[in-house]
């Protein structure tokens, strides 16, 4: 018999194919407790459990008994109590690499469309406003050759140095747990305390991963120290960001600009006075949201699932300890 799994994401149906090839599949739309209770029993049978943006933790995991792999279709796993899996021996698979370039993709966009204003100046147009030759008021500033600091030097932090270093002549400044020095060799980034980090680029990009370490790791005192020309960029995720000094910063003038596209609270509140302030770029969390990586995350997430309820854990497993 083929073992059971939750399926709670749309997939392709090619996908759904492979799965259901492998797996008695039942599909829900979320894991809330209105649906658990009500899919009780294939809750209770399920080894699998794979989908993305719900939260994994001990009170589901409690009506899982049975359950052995979960596979997120992410490469960030905050909203899994790792500690709980690891208690029960359940692994947890993600999708690292295959939303690396396109999330650094993202981020260069949020790079260039705060230093030049670009919503702002093509939303004026959109209004009538460009009647005669444009004066400073529609003038940004250069991208080129300013100095670009990556917090988090990950995966996605070098494609994002690769960018900057190689498109735009960008000296590159990065803070990480460690030494990265494949991002020193290649892309000549230079390694800085996050004071120093903050003090001297005119880019502050952001891509940690949210951990008890992480929340709130940027705030009120980190704006201080930015330049007021910073330009401040969020793709990690929200939380680890002060949001609320965030906003002051850029009210009282303490930085320029931010481009954001992740916030404490998710779909961003309609009445954020982020969507008031000329000066951010608010993107809906679409870091990895081309056609061609959400369908290879989830192409992956279905192959991490074949391979961890194989136990198969070589590759894309946060927890192979447990397998052991
Ligand atoms: N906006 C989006 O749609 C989107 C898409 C993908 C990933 N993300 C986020 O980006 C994060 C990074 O992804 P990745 O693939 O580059 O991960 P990664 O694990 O390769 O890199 C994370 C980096 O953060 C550093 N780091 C962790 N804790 C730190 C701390 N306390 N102080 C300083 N540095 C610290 C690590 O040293 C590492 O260099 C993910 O965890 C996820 O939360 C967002």
């Amino acid at each position: 018999m083929k073992p059971s799994v939750i399926l709670y994401k749309a997939l392709p149906d090619d996908l759904l194919a492979r799965l259901e090839h492998h797996f008695t599949v039942t599909q829900v739309n979320d894991l809330s407790p209105e649906t658990v209770s009500q899919h009780e029993s294939a809750f209770a049978r399920a080894e699998g459990l794979l989908g993305s943006s719900e939260k994994v933790d001990s009170a589901l995991l409690e009506k899982m008994p049975k359950l052995r792999a979960t596979s997120t279709v992410s490469v960030g796993y905050d909203n899994f109590d790792v500690d709980a899996l690891n208690e029960r021996r359940i692994l947890l698979m993600h999708t690292p690499t295959v939303l690396t370039e396109t999330v650094a993709d993202t981020m260069m966009t949020l790079v260039l469309a705060t230093a030049r204003r670009a919503l702002d100046v093509a939303e004026r147009v959109k209004k009538g406003e460009w009647t005669g030759s444009i004066g400073p008021d529609w003038f940004g500033i250069d991208v080129h050759h300013k100095t670009l600091g990556i917090i988090g030097m990950g995966r996605i932090g070098l494609a994002l140095a690769q960018r900057a270093h190689f498109g735009f002549s960008m000296p590159v400044l990065y803070n990480a747990r460690r030494h990265h020095p494949e991002a020193e060799e290649r892309f000549n980034a230079r390694y800085c305390d996050i004071d120093t980090l903050l003090a001297e680029s005119d880019f502050v990009c952001v891509v940690l991963p949210l951990t008890d370490e992480t929340r709130h790791m940027i705030g009120k005192a980190q704006f201080e120290r930015m330049k007021n020309s910073a330009i401040f960029i969020n793709a990690g995720r929200g939380p680890v960001v002060d949001e609320q000094a965030l906003i002051a910063a850029l009210q009282s003038g303490e930085i320029y600009a931010a481009g954001l596209d992740v916030f404490e609270q998710e779909p961003l509140p309609t009445d954020s006075p982020l969507l008031t302030l000329p000066n951010v770029v608010a993107l809906p969390h679409i870091g990895s949201a081309t056609h061609e990586t959400r369908y290879n995350m989830a192409a992956c997430a279905v192959d991490n699932l074949i391979d961890a309820l194989n136990g198969k854990v070589e590759k894309n497993c946060v927890n192979p300890q447990v397998a052991s």
